[in-house]
């Protein structure tokens, strides 16, 4: 995969990050790569949409993320707009979408650079809404504190018809998730929950999380929604403490919308993507997700080993009572060929290239 245009997204507040940046940058010189930082946040930093960094940093190719997860979310949101491929590298307290130790930095660059890196595709999720979005001045810095300054609205498609009852096509792309939250801590957001366009319900709730696979594992889990593999596409509705008997996550096919309709006396509701503020929605309001044609490009330097990382990072603890049983040995991969029938499975490499 040839490289020509660096754009560095770095964690500013830790200093292991910023060291990380200066050897990139010099890895960057010593190849004849331009290397530009981007989403850097600061508050008097110009905050721009995804297209508008991409453009201001030269359309990079590759988008490096040296930081944690919201960090490589920020990658993310950028890289996705021109296609460009995401190297995560681990400097985060999580760290479950970041690939890279930061001690393989440089490896994964040369690896990239000599075509050596494995390129795995991601769905992403995208949005109509009724109205263009809008945050409220009032309303910037109280939701914001401690996140750094907001991003601006996401943008409408200039393909957008207007008038014609389809909404606002926005220029937006989640990788995790869309959330329609309350804004004041006393007032539900009330909303009705249409899946492919039929209503599920009437939700009362504190949030309500429309996720890709790969967001599963983010508020989804925490809120005791299903783990899906990031491999698969689909679109997950959880409610977030939802005041009725009906508190289920429901897994949508790929090509299902999840909308969700402010009623008349719910409170005002947030809408974030990916853990940033984008709007505010009034009761009227509504929004359509479902999934985006643009997929999100991850560098990895070997195939993921998702459920090792859901162990690994989410600490699994095995049953008590399998204590005396020792450590299980490893499944379905030993060095003899894959019989046929199990050939197009997703195998762990042989247990000698391990
Ligand atoms: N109660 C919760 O768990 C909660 C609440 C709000 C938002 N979030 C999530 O935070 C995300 C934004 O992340 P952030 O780091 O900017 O904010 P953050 O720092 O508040 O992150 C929340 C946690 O989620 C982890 N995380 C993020 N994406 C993940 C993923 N795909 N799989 C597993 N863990 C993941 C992060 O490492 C962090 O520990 C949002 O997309 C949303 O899903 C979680
Ligand atoms: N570029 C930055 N400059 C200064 N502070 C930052 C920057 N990025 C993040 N921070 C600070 O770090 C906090 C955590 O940010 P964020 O959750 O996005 O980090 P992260 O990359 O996910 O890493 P972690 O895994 O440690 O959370 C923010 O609330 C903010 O205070």
């Amino acid at each position: 995969m040839p490289v020509q245009r660096i754009g560095l997204v770095v964690h500013q507040g830790r200093s292991a990050a910023v060291a990380a940046a200066r050897s990139v940058h010099a890895w960057s010189g010593d190849h004849g790569i331009s290397c530009t930082e981007i989403d850097v946040w600061a508050p008097d930093h110009e905050r721009r949409s995804g297209r508008e960094e991409a453009r201001a940093a030269g359309d990079p190719d590759l988008v490096v993320t040296l930081g944690g997860d919201g960090t490589f979310l920020r990658g993310a949101r950028i890289a996705v707009k021109t296609g460009a491929s995401v190297l995560g590298v681990d400097l985060g307290k999580v760290g479950f979408l970041t690939e890279v130790p930061v001690g393989d930095v440089i490896r994964a660059l040369d690896a990239v650079r000599t075509g050596d890196a494995l390129v795995e595709e991601r769905m992403t999720l995208t949005m109509r809404a009724s109205r263009p979005p809008e945050i409220p001045a009032e309303l910037e810095s109280p939701l914001c504190y401690g996140r750094g300054p907001a991003l601006p609205p996401p943008q409408v498609r200039p393909t957008t018809t207007v008038g014609d009852g389809w909404g606002m096509a926005l220029d937006v792309n989640a990788l995790n998730d869309v959330v329609v939250e309350k804004l004041s801590r006393d007032h539900q957001v009330s909303a009705g929950v249409y899946i492919a366009g039929r209503l599920l319900a009437a939700y009362s709730a504190d949030a309500l999380v429309v996720a890709t696979p790969t967001g599963s594992t983010a508020y989804c889990f925490a809120a005791g929604g299903p783990v899906l593999s990031p491999h698969m596409d689909a679109v997950v509705f959880t409610p977030i403490a939802p005041h009725m008997t009906f508190n289920r996550t429901v897994v949508a096919a790929p090509d299902e919308s999840v909308a969700l309709r402010i009623l008349p006396h719910s409170g005002r509701a947030a809408v974030s993507i990916d853990g940033q503020l984008r709007g505010v929605l009034d009761p009227g309001d509504w929004v359509g997700v479902y999934r985006a044609p643009q997929r999100l490009r991850l560098i990895r330097l070997q195939p993921t080993d998702f459920y090792g990382r859901l162990r690994d990072r989410f600490r699994l603890t095995d049953a008590p009572a399998t204590a005396t049983d020792g450590e299980s040995a490893p499944f379905f991969r030993p060095d003899s060929p894959v019989p046929p029938e199990l050939a197009g499975l997703r195998l762990p490499p042989p247990a000698a290239a391990r």
